[in-house]
């Protein structure tokens, strides 16, 4: 039996295999991965190491890329048994998900199931993090998880399991392995960039608010909120927008969209101007400092390397426009502070006239709009008053860029 600590990951996808198992990994854990992808859990079990191809490097002194070799993992599909074993093994110390935060509800049973086993197995403390792009990710799940647990397994769980909310930040686009050389078609290519921040004060085990086994790239912190809100307001508001305006302009990545001067200004007023004046405020942030990470965020939109699809980015519409979500999320927050707004709603129009048939949540969009009218569906998604300057911001907007290419 291997002697190493053991990790399960829910989701070998692009941040799971991209980001998460190789800090993981790297780390000293033995990862198993865990999918309802049942070739991808074979290919996982017949190749057990894949490649991780840091894009934006130049490499070794000849020119190569940089590939990291993440070795020795395993596999196990999510709807059986294996699972439940897994979760039970005296080793396991930690459970990490990135499957989409939609599939949360969907994992939440075979974790509950999973904490009552290894209760009876008498199995140590254990903690499980949510890796998903939004505020409270983790919350959210230990909620559904915890409706399906009572009695001795629930006092269990409360005093054995952690719950710490996080933040994740890496770009991982889907990967074509015939481009790059690839040896196997589980490698996955990255941004050489990534922040990983956990709530330090949730995590459980033999030293409170600390891993039993540190992982080298991940940051402990007291202050969640603020990275949560600093990431999502600036990186995926950012990011959103570029996506949407891109799309209504015809163009295909987010390099070549940020490369268009009039979205470029939208995206920099948007972020400087009315999320970071916000988020300065709310938390205390350093203005120069603020502003430099924003710049880096629009270099990493910049960069060529990382080929990312405006469709990748701007999928599920309803989803990305969710109140505490990154476009609404930050126009909130403007509100609060009294900080008017032109960008914001820019962004948040060009999401409402997100059109791709292939799209569930913009067909949905697409239908409300119609049947409800665009004036009152704006105040169902976004709570903003009808009349309301932002309300009306978004309108005019929405008028403007309906058949434009013209986005500035
Ligand atoms: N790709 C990126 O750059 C980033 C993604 N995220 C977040 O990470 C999450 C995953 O995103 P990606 O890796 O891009 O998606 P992905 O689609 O590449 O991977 C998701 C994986 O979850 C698996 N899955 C679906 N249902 C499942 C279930 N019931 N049980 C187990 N596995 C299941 C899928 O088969 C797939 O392999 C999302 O919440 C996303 O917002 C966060 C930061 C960066
Ligand atoms: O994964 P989501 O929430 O659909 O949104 C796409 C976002 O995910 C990321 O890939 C990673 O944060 C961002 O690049 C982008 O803003």
């Amino acid at each position: 039996m291997s002697v190493k600590p053991r990790a399960i990951h829910f989701g070998a996808g692009n941040i799971g295999r991209g980001f998460i198992a190789p800090l993981l990994s790297q780390s000293g854990y033995h990862v198993v991965f865990t999918d309802v992808d049942k070739d991808l859990i074979d290919t996982i079990n017949e190749e057990k190491s894949y490649g991780v191809h840091i894009l934006d490097t130049n490499g070794t002194e000849d020119g190569e890329k940089e590939v990291q070799e993440i070795i020795h993992v395993k596999g196990v599909l999510s709807t059986g048994n294996d699972l439940i074993r897994e979760i039970e093994h005296p080793k396991l110390k930690l459970i990490t998900t990135a499957v989409g935060l939609p599939i949360l509800d969907k994992i939440a049973p075979a974790l509950a199931k999973g904490i009552k086993a290894r209760r009876a197995a008498g199995g140590g403390t254990i903690n499980i993090i949510a890796c998903e792009n939004a505020i409270g990710a983790t919350a959210q799940l230990a909620e559904k998880v915890r409706k399906l647990l009572d009695g001795q397994d629930a006092e269990w769980a409360a005093q054995h399991v952690g719950f710490p909310n996080c933040s994740v930040d890496r770009i991982v686009p889907p990967f074509n392995p015939e481009e790059h050389d690839a040896e196997s078609e589980l490698d996955v290519g990255v941004e050489e960039f990534f922040e990983w921040v956990v709530e330090g004060p949730s995590l459980k085990g033999e030293k409170p608010g600390a891993l039993d086994v540190p992982i080298d790239g991940m940051t402990l912190t007291d202050n969640l909120a603020a990275y949560n809100e600093r990431k999502l307001f600036t990186l995926n508001a950012g990011h959103a927008i570029v996506a949407y305006l891109g799309h209504l302009k015809g163009l295909q990545t987010v390099d070549e969209s940020i490369a268009d001067e009039e979205i470029a200004a939208v995206v920099r007023g948007a972020l400087h101007e009315e999320a970071g004046a916000a988020l300065c405020r709310k938390h205390n942030f350093e203005e120069k400092a603020h502003g430099k990470y924003i710049e880096k965020i629009i270099t990493r939109f910049q960069n060529a390397a990382v080929k990312d699809d405006v469709v990748r980015v701007g999928r599920q519409p309803l989803r990305k426009l969710g109140r505490g979500d990154r476009l609404v999320g930050p126009a909130r927050m403007c509100t609060e502070y009294n900080i008017s707004m032109r960008h914001l709603p820019r962004g948040i129009a060009a999401a409402l006239l997100y059109h791709n048939e292939e799209d569930e949540q913009s067909v949905e969009m697409r239908k409300a709009i119609e049947e409800k009218g665009l004036e009152k569906y704006i105040v169902e998604l976004t709570g903003f008053e009808d009349g309301s300057d932002i309300h009306k911001e978004i309108l005019k907007s929405y008028a403007e860029l309906n058949g434009s290419k013209k986005v500035a």
